[in-house]
């Protein structure tokens, strides 16, 4: 069984790499959407995949890095875009999170992408 666990946060970026007059060159906001996917087995007594919230207690101090933050300047975010986020969140959580299956941005209503760790 899968379960997944929502967060939202505010932060600045810009993207360094595009080409000359792109609009995603200049520094922008957005509101991320982050979806953390794990799976295992909803097992009795607990009758969970696992708790909801050890989700959250482990992506908790990769959110603080995150929330309200210029992307840019975290170190590995140079070039902030939906899919080098998605692997720097990654790499940090799942070794703490071993069950953790995707992970998943949005960066607008229409944009993102989905992370399986490959
Ligand atoms: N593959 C990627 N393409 C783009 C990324 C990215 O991270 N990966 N990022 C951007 C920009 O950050 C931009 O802010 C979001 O892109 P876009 O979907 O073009 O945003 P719009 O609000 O203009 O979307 P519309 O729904 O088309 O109005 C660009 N590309
Ligand atoms: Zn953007």
């Amino acid at each position: 069984m899968e379960i997944y666990k929502e967060f939202h946060f505010e932060a600045a970026h810009r993207l360094p790499n595009v080409p000359e007059g792109h609009k995603c060159a200049r520094l922008h906001g957005h509101s991320f959407h982050v979806r953390l996917c794990v799976v295992g087995d909803a097992k009795e007594p607990s009758g969970w995949v696992m708790d909801f919230g050890d989700i959250k207690t482990a992506f908790k101090p990769i959110y603080d890095q995150l929330d309200h933050y210029y992307l840019n300047e975290i170190e590995g975010l140079e070039n902030p875009t939906s899919e080098n986020l998605a692997r720097w969140i990654w790499a940090r959580l799942k070794p703490g999170l071993p069950a953790l299956e995707r992970v998943e941005i949005r960066e607008t209503c229409t944009s993102g992408c989905i992370y399986r760790g490959d």
